[in-house]
């Protein structure tokens, strides 16, 4: 019979090997066991020598205080942001593989971290964590550490590892290097477990230099993005899409800085003629057989748009695009997109497809005041904002424009509201009567907000308004005519209801002369723009002289939450941020707890995204958790006080104080 060893007893004496051989290597001893990678074995002599680590007592990991991973955090916040995109694709390969994905500052600090949560305990214990601290000096050997001592990317696979403790990981690290060429912050991808072959992590180390020199490169556009600068590959037909030398330039070609690949080729220059180019910063024309005229013109002399030129100290030709610098921009203009869009459509949107799509429509049409528009998108999505500034960009902006929200006007109400009455036309009325809402829009816009919960009555009223272009008020001999460009809005599927005859057909097809879908704010590609438009929106709301500012970390949040309740969701949190917060600088901390990713299932699943319907049982709960508060559930909801009540009379939902 076999007797299996229990995997803790096994542990144990691997750790007390591991011990032994890092002893032996101490005393010069060489033995098969030994880490075949010099880098390793130089770790380890630090450890022993310089750090003075003592292999027989394995420390378990350490997680840095909040505030102090709050001030490491900060020394990084620019690349962190600029990195996130880069951060969620890598982790997006290697998350099925079981892999955790760490980035750490300078001095070893995890200020980014993604990971299963399911696995939060086990990866805390192990050190696969925020604020875990990977520094050579207390955690010995290790990717991050090794990595950061000797400025290069490295694998540290199981037994590599100093400290005992960590002999089942495996781990992987890059460098990310400042534009000076400093080690600013390290790309890790780690594991719990891993086959025992060194060769098994192979992959990762490719794929984690390969994104580290992504998000170094994309850093170093993002610092340089306002001077002229050259792109370089040694294939002409990589240098558009992955160039891999990037270099900074004065409008002379004197070089202001460059990326790894472009300070290897400086420095092969400065290897080839030094000691005078030594401390000057080349010029472009000394760097390849060039005249800097030649490069200025590329964009308008060539096909294109690239030129070949040899490189002086290697003889290589090299391929050059350049990149033109963005334009200075001026304190007002900071989040204006630039464009040949009147100005309120401009603001709708800086780079997003669907909504550069609206955008254009709405130039088309603004105009056009005999086409009926529709507008359609989930909650909260602007449907008002565009309705708005598809008036004002038109020749009607001067006049009214009376906006009509079908849902918020009690049923018995709508009709007098709409079309106005004569005195004495009802009991209750306003002795002199009213001019409706409709007769007020005469000569300007007029605008339906959700359309779709119109009484079918009301809906037929409406249809012989549009179609005679006159109105009788209640009470009324004679119609008045008006002179109305009409826009509608909805969240619901109207061609739904019409199957379920609760919206008329011919109304629909009238009110829809032409249809702008606007985007859900999860889906838009501009979510940045949106997120900077609305803050400077409400900061110029405000009455203080202050301008608030909102730091990487709250914007990095802010892109990774899902807003179900849209761009009204969003104002909401920044508001309630700007108002709770004790200083001009908005983290990550003042954003309401909701905005922070834990919650984001619990939110998508009270509201479900596409109609803006609240599961019965979900939204009672709410009420109840909030006192009956309708305003308070709506603004954790993110969604409009309408849209709750609409949705408590549709689920029989009564509160406790209307009850007989
Ligand atoms: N492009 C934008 N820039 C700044 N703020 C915006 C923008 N779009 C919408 N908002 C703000 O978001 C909130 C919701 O906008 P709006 O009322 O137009 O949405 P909606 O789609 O009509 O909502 P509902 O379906 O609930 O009626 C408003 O406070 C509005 O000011």
């Amino acid at each position: 019979m076999r007797h299996h060893t229990p995997p803790a007893k096994r542990l144990q004496s691997e750790q007390r090997r591991h011990i032994e051989h890092i002893f032996q290597l101490g005393e010069g001893l060489e033995t098969p066991c030994l880490p075949a990678q010099a880098t390793i074995r130089r770790s380890w002599l630090r450890c022993l020598n310089e750090y003075q680590l003592d292999p027989t007592r394995p420390r378990p990991a350490r997680v840095v205080p909040q505030q102090t991973l709050i001030e490491h955090r900060e020394s990084v916040d620019e690349l962190l942001h600029v990195a996130r995109a880069g951060v969620d694709q890598l982790y997006g390969q290697i998350a099925q593989l079981g892999y955790v994905l760490l980035v750490t500052d300078h001095r070893g600090i995890t200020v980014e971290f993604r990971g299963d949560p399911n696995q939060n305990q086990q990866l805390r214990k192990a050190g696969l964590y925020l604020g875990a601290d990977w520094d050579e000096r207390f955690a010995g050997t290790c990717a991050v550490g090794t990595c950061l001592h000797d400025r290069q990317a490295i694998i540290c696979h199981r037994q590599e590892h100093f400290d005992a403790s960590h002999i089942s990981l495996t781990c992987t690290a890059a460098p990310i290097a400042d534009p000076q060429g400093n080690v600013m912050a390290v790309l890790d991808i780690s594991a719990l477990q891993s086959p025992a072959q060194h060769e098994s992590q192979n992959f990762s180390l490719s794929l984690v230099t390969l994104y580290a020199r992504m998000i170094e490169d994309a850093y170093f556009l993002q610092c340089y993005r306002d001077c002229l600068m050259v792109r370089l590959d040694t294939s002409r037909e990589f240098v558009h899409v992955n160039g891999r030398g990037l270099i900074a330039i004065e409008e002379n070609g004197q070089v202001i800085a460059a990326n790894a690949v472009g300070r290897e080729l400086i420095a092969e220059h400065r290897h080839r003629w030094p000691p005078w180019s030594a401390n000057h910063a080349p010029m472009l024309a000394e760097l390849f057989e060039c005249e800097i005229a030649d490069i200025l013109s590329i964009n308008s002399g060539t096909d294109d748009q690239l030129r070949a030129f040899r490189a002086r100290a290697s003889n290589t030709i090299h391929f050059i695009s350049l990149l033109e610098p963005r334009r200075p921009r001026m304190a007002h203009q900071a989040v204006t997109p630039t464009s040949e869009l009147p100005d309120p459509l401009a603001r709708l949107g800086a780079d997003d497809p669907a909504m550069r799509k609206v955008q254009k429509l709405a130039d088309r049409l603004r105009n056009e005041a005999s086409v009926n528009v529709l507008i359609s998108g989930e909650t909260g999505t602007g449907k008002e904002v565009v309705a708005r500034a598809l008036h004002e960009s038109g020749n009607r902006a001067k006049q009214p424009f009376i906006a009509v929200n079908c849902a918020a006007i009690p049923e018995s109400l709508i009709e007098s509201e709409l079309f106005g009455y004569e005195p004495g036309a009802f009991t209750g009325g306003r002795s002199k009567g009213m001019r409706g809402l409709i007769p007020q829009a005469h000569k300007g816009t007029l605008f339906l907000d959700e359309i779709g919960d119109m009484p079918l009555a009301l809906q037929t009223r409406l249809l012989r308004v549009l179609a005679e272009r006159e109105v009788m008020p209640l009470g009324a001999n004679t119609p008045v005519k008006i002179d109305i460009r009409v826009i509608t809005a909805t969240h619901r599927h109207i061609e739904k209801m019409i199957q379920q005859g609760e919206f008329r057909e011919d109304l629909y097809y009238r009110l829809n002369g032409a249809q702008l879908r606007l985007p859900a704010l999860r889906e838009r590609a501009d979510k940045l723009y949106v997120i900077r438009r609305v803050f400077e929106d409400i900061a110029n709301e405000r009455a203080t002289h202050a301008s608030p500012r909102l730091r990487a970390d709250a914007i990095s949040a802010l892109l990774a939450y899902s807003w179900p309740g849209n761009i009204r969701q969003l104002k909401n949190a920044l508001a309630f941020a700007l108002a709770t917060s004790e200083s001009d600088e908005i983290t990550v901390h003042d954003l309401p707890e909701q905005c922070l990713s834990q919650r984001i299932t619990r939110n998508a699943a009270v509201l479900e995204t596409n109609t803006g319907e609240v599961p019965s049982g979900s939204l009672s709960d709410l009420l109840k958790q909030h006192h009956w508060n309708i305003s308070a559930v709506a603004r954790e909801l993110g969604v409009s006080r309408p849209t709750i009540y609409r949705q408590m009379q549709r689920q029989g939902i009564v509160p406790p104080n209307w009850q007989g």
